[in-house]
């Protein structure tokens, strides 16, 4: 059997529901379906969940919730009327998000996480409903049914392993395909908490490994993963085979067109993922497994670029000498729950490299004053525009040049490097740059990399 995820594009509007129910019935074996919320209809749209993030906020502020909660309402009734369902589904959807509306969570983590799950939970009802009125044989089954369970904080909850388990458990009765809402599950005390965004993908990964499946199959709306994002380089080459390290690395720093967090669970059992199109089923897509031959495919596999990165530049003499004073920086990190991406060093100079994600302005101040005061550096400097780009390629440790070529190009273009990491991982090379250069080293990189394929067959 196969699990097979939809993302939001993939289920914006009735006509794409559409397409998405005629790729589930076209495979019996496709049995399980994981659905995101309504994402984007156009580019100037705004998505389901971060409509309910913002009913969220209003819940917080004490504020009227009405006009938010009519229009995340109209997206299920748009879908709702395309399918001529009756009055009773939307009503439902209606009463429901009321009632979360003016329900008491823990805290405010868990008040966004329940709302905002609900892009989830009401589109499942609703695909459910429309499959019924269509009269195939499907059913809602929610992550609680078949005992998903989660730790830790909302937003970045972790599976639970007995939850392998109750998911083999659960009876699929012959020929019928569940609906299962992605993006949320349950913690131990019961609360609804959800996964990092775009968490669906990794829902689906979870119920590939539970069920067993032969194949986790997940519907975007790009026909493959390409080698650069494609907002960047138009019409890039498609990699039809990406390792699991590959993707991860490439998912984490950028390529968000699968989540970093969904390899994990395949990863132990080997079931293969296939990125797919939901508007061109029938091409072939990409292909993430364990292993590839790296004599037969390009050097660089794909390139990614993250500019969502601060740096904080601290220079202290004989910081080099002094034994924890790497800890006592970390630890005042900690203090603000803060994690740190990069962290390279010489022997008076340091730079942390933070998400600005995990950096609240309000905390930006906090921090200089507390390393003021327990390191004493001598200078301390925030770097506002840096970008990471990350070069993966299984192979890419076997090539004394790459670093050579790459610098050569760079000062072609007057690209200036503030950052090189390379060994860390021997599938990556990671470079560090000014935020407004950073896409012309994309393309400058991109481009190396066709002319430098070294391939016998292309991937
Ligand atoms: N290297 C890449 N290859 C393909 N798509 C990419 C890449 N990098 C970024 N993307 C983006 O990922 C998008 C798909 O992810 P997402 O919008 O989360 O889809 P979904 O709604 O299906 O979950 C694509 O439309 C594309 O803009
Ligand atoms: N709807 C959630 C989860 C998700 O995975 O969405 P999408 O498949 O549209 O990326 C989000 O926006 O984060």
């Amino acid at each position: 059997m196969k699990v097979i995820k939809f993302g939001g594009t993939s289920l914006a509007t009735g006509a794409q529901v559409q397409r998405a129910i005629a790729i589930v019935t076209a495979d019996a074996d496709r049995r399980v379906m994981v659905v995101s919320a309504p994402g984007k209809r156009q580019s100037d749209d705004v998505k389901v969940t971060d409509l309910l993030q913002q009913l969220a906020d209003r819940v917080v502020d004490g504020l009227s919730t009405q006009p938010i909660a009519a229009q995340i309402i109209a997206r299920y009734q748009e879908i709702a009327t395309y399918f001529g369902l009756p009055a009773e589904t939307v009503d439902y959807l209606q009463k429901h998000l009321d009632l979360i509306i003016q329900r008491v969570y823990p805290d405010i983590h868990y008040l966004y996480a329940a709302l905002m799950a609900q892009g989830e939970f009401m589109n499942a009802k609703l695909i459910s409903a429309v499959m019924q009125h269509l009269g195939l044989p499907a059913r809602f089954v929610s992550p609680r049914d078949l005992g998903l369970i989660v730790d830790g904080q909302p937003q970045a909850v972790r599976i639970r392993e007995e939850s392998y388990a109750h998911i083999a458990d659960f009876q699929l009765t012959p020929d019928e395909i569940i609906i299962v809402p992605g993006f949320f599950a349950y913690d131990q005390q019961g609360q609804i908490t959800t996964f990092a965004r775009g968490g669906s993908d990794i829902t689906g990964s979870i119920l590939a490994r539970g069920f067993h499946a032969d194949l986790y199959e997940n519907f975007t709306d790009v026909s493959c993963v390409y080698a650069v994002d494609p907002k960047i380089v138009a019409h890039p080459r498609a990699i039809n085979t990406l390792t699991y390290r590959e993707m991860r690395e490439l998912a984490y720093s950028g390529f968000s067109v699968f989540n970093h967090e969904a390899i994990l669970p395949v990863i132990d059992v080997g079931i293969q993922v296939n990125i797919k199109n939901t508007n061109d089923p029938t091409a072939p897509g990409t292909l993430i497994v364990p292993d590839k031959d790296i004599n037969h495919h390009h050097r660089i596999t794909g390139i990614a670029l993250n500019k969502n990165y601060i740096g904080l530049y601290l220079h202290r003499y004989l910081m080099n000498t002094e034994v924890g004073f790497t800890f006592r920086l970390l630890k005042i990190l900690r203090k603000y729950s803060i994690s740190y991406e990069y962290l390279p060093s010489g022997i008076d100079d340091l730079t942390i490299v933070i998400n600005k994600d995990q950096l609240p302005g309000h905390l930006k101040e906090r921090l200089l004053t507390d390393l003021k005061a327990e390191v004493h550096p001598d200078q301390l400097r925030w770097f506002d525009d840096f970008a990471v780009l990350m070069i993966v390629g299984e192979g890419l440790y076997l090539h004394a040049d790459l670093l050579a070529i790459i610098m050569t190009k760079f000062s072609e273009k007057n690209i200036i490097p503030l950052m090189i990491n390379q060994g860390a991982s021997r599938i990556s090379l990671m470079i560090g740059v000014h935020a407004e250069q950073a896409e012309e080293a994309v393309r400058a990189i991109y481009t190396l990399s066709e002319q430098h394929q070294d391939v016998t067959t292309k991937d």
